[in-house]
């Protein structure tokens, strides 16, 4: 059942033209496990898809920030999976914490989403993540439990999906998870699609997490039993990203 490592880099919104550029010219550069033991993936600004698509490796591969609910049409702004899937962009970023509070992408809304993305055969990294009132209330499990469940409603094969915990108050924060605080969540993430979905499910869908992920965190969180991966933000846009992807050899070592 091998759950591959998978190293995600948000870009978020940044870069200009030459900045992404260079950061694809240190990617195609760089050294790293091959394609069987990692899979990586950089999540460009949409305007810049095109562009990392046609100079990237072709061992990495890309994903959107985000897409619509539904077919596109008259919605203003938005950008459809069947755009993505023109484009040929094989993955998109659902659900992440800074949309949901920001945009007020509700859990519904978020499993929505998912479902018609890999409805069109798009490959979804799907976001959850409580903030640090919820943690310090004690709720955080049952805050990554429902956001888990509204996506769990509208799916029924999770072959496509890559689930990331990303504790809100971890993110851009320099405030890292513990490797034990990560590893609580993904054990309690992973126990409730076995027993709300299938220990199929569960053994073989890949936890990733997220939040303040750097070259030096990077090997013991990945350590972790249950941790399959990041989903990085500041740290992709910097050289240390490769070391982020090589964390993957902590696996096999
Ligand atoms: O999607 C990535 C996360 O929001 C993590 O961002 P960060 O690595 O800058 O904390």
């Amino acid at each position: 059942m091998g759950r591959k490592f998978f190293v995600g880099g948000n870009w978020k919104c940044n870069g200009t033209t030459e900045e992404v550029k260079k950061i694809v010219t240190m990617l195609n550069e760089a050294e790293v496990p091959s394609e069987d033991v990692v899979e990586v993936v950089v999540s460009p600004p949409y305007v810049f898809l095109p562009t990392v698509k046609s100079l990237l490796r072709p061992d990495f591969h890309v994903a959107a920030q985000n897409c619509w609910v539904k077919k596109g049409g008259a919605f203003t702004g938005e950008v459809s999976a069947e755009m993505l899937v023109n484009l040929g962009i094989p993955w998109v970023i659902l659900g992440h914490s800074e949309r949901r509070a920001l945009l007020n992408e509700s859990n519904e809304f978020v499993g929505d989403k998912v479902a018609y993305a890999l409805s069109q055969g798009i490959k979804v990294i799907a976001c959850v993540g409580e903030t640090l009132e919820q943690r310090e209330a004690g709720s955080t499990v049952a805050v990554v439990a429902e956001q888990t469940k509204a996506i769990a409603e509208k799916v029924s094969d999770w072959t496509n999906i890559v689930l990331a915990y990303e504790p809100v108050w971890a993110i851009g924060t320099g405030k890292v998870a513990s490797p034990a605080q990560a590893q609580e969540v993904h054990f309690e993430l992973r126990k409730w699609l076995k027993e709300k979905v299938s220990a199929e499910v569960a053994a073989s869908t890949r936890i990733i997490y997220g939040g303040s992920v750097n070259g030096a965190n990077c090997k013991e969180l990945g350590g972790q039993p249950d941790v399959d991966g990041f989903l990085v933000g500041g740290a992709s846009l910097k050289p240390e990203f490769v070391e982020i992807i090589k964390a993957a050899t902590v696996k096999s070592s």
